[in-house]
């Protein structure tokens, strides 16, 4: 087996992880090396840390079903296609969120909520069809994925040390229960009334969302292709958890580092008015030309990977990584949050620096394993083109559209970095900020 530190009792090493995993994680990978054998529980876990152990462990193989569902997404959902028809969505969603920012110009705001209202508002429209215009129905949505993403997080006793699971001693399967009664009833209310409406159009029906898609590939005769309405509920609940949150932290923590260094700030806003000028908004078309605003947002990934963990694989046989012995059930991890601070790969890793990106040739795609926050292999975030869409034109339109500063008078040294685990990994105190107008008046009312 690969090295690692000697389990205890029951608990395993369970002793070793605080509350940011990736991080005593990493810790213990600087002792134990780039591959590493855990305990959590009675459950053994596989670490990986390193360029060369993530090759090994992104591809493995998976179940029928799981390749059927990956391909709807590649093919059928996220296709380049079907993803510039999407376009005007996202352009009427920017101007709606940055006509929206304007009007709360001079005071501070909760730079999160704006953009998660963005956010949430594109991934709506594009899966079910609709915004959530009532305020509490948005609201009751961003509060279960609040919840979905805490109870992602935590470390639930009972499912480390099975014997004792009944007792839900952290009251934390009470709490998922009643969160799976929640969503499953929201989707059940947003089937129903795909189903309703493509009945009444049956014979002109075109599909205009990702539920309709779906519910199409639903009735398909070829029992290969079919899809359970289980499978279209848990599919549609995925792409809202997937695409909602991911964009937002990772925009939230480009803006804070931003704000940290001044220097940095302008020369984003250097690029903006030399490239687009002060006259107009920035366009997806415009971001090939922006360099400096990608290298901020590959920096941001790579300091603030949205999961740092990537998504949990699983041996399903005996297998070897290397020349270690993994044995059948255990869960594979990959710490991809190691790999972006690793000082092999990263000069100063611990510094912002987006400039160490210009004239480099790399990329988020998952080809690059040095820089990973998408994932890489069969795994690999399948919204990828989707996220990097809202981030870059919602960042760049932030930075160009605005001036931001701390409130307060607050020094940016003061500005509190900490990070909180869940589903990803959010700043743990939101960034509060206040804009002010940068562009001709005329361009936040149109
Ligand atoms: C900044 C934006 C985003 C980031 C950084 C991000 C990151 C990730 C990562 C790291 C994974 C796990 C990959 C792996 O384990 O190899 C993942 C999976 C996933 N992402 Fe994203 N994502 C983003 C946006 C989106 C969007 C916009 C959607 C959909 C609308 C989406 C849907 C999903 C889904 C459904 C999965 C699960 C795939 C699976 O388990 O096979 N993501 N994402």
């Amino acid at each position: 087996h690969p090295p690692g530190p000697k389990p205890w009792p029951i608990i395993g090493n369970l002793n070793l992880i605080g509350p940011l995993p990736y991080r005593s994680i990493h810790e213990l990978s600087q002792k134990y090396g780039p591959i590493m054998q855990l305990r959590f529980g009675s459950f053994p876990v596989v670490v990986g840390s390193s360029v060369e152990m993530v090759k090994h462990m992104v591809w493995a193989p998976y179940g029928p079903y799981w390749r059927h569902v990956r391909k709807i997404c590649l093919t059928e959902l996220f296709n380049t296609k079907r993803l510039d028809s999407y376009e005007y969505i996202r352009v009427e969603e920017r101007h709606a969120f940055l006509s929206g920012l304007y009007t709360s110009c001079g005071k501070p705001i909760t730079v999160k909520d704006h953009f998660s209202n963005f956010t949430l508002n594109n991934i709506t429209r594009i899966v079910l069809g609709k915004k959530l215009c009532d305020e509490s129905e948005s609201k009751k949505l961003k509060n279960m994925l609040d919840e979905g993403s805490f109870l992602n997080g935590v470390l639930n006793i009972g499912d480390l040390i099975p014997w004792i699971n009944f007792l839900d001693l952290q009251g934390y399967v009470k709490r998922m229960k009643a969160l799976r009664n929640k969503t499953d009833l929201f989707l059940k209310c947003e089937l129903d009334e795909h189903i309703a409406r493509r009945q009444d159009h049956s014979k002109e029906f075109i599909p205009k969302d990702i539920v309709d898609i779906l519910l199409q590939l639903a009735d398909d005769p070829n029992p290969n292709l079919k899809l359970s309405r289980d499978s279209i509920k848990s599919i549609t609940m995925d792409l809202i958890v997937g695409g909602v949150e991911s964009s937002t932290i990772t925009t939230e923590w480009a803006l804070s580092e931003l704000l940290k260094q001044p220097q940095k700030f302008e020369q984003a806003t250097e690029e903006l008015d030399r490239v687009i000028g002060r006259n107009r908004w920035i366009e997806e078309k415009d971001i090939p030309k922006l360099p400096y605003i990608k290298s901020i947002i590959y920096e941001t990934m790579r300091m603030h990977p949205v999961s740092p963990l990537l998504a949990p694989r699983l041996a399903r046989e005996n297998c070897k990584i290397y020349e270690y012995d993994i044995g059948q059930g255990t869960q594979v991890l990959v710490n991809v949050w190691s790999i972006g601070r690793d000082p092999t790969l990263w000069d100063a890793p611990n510094e912002f620096r987006p400039e160490r990106f210009l004239g480099r040739d790399i990329d988020v795609g998952g080809q690059h394993f040095a820089l990973l926050p998408f994932g890489s292999g069969r795994r690999m975030c399948p919204g990828y083109s989707l996220g990097l869409k809202l981030i870059e034109s919602g960042l760049a339109n932030l930075l160009h559209g605005f001036t931001w500063k701390l409130p307060n008078h607050m020094n940016p040294f003061d500005l509190n970095m900490d990070e909180v685990w869940g589903l990803t990994v959010p700043r743990k105190n939101p960034l509060v900020a206040v804009a002010q107008p940068r562009l001709p008046i005329h361009l936040y009312t149109v």
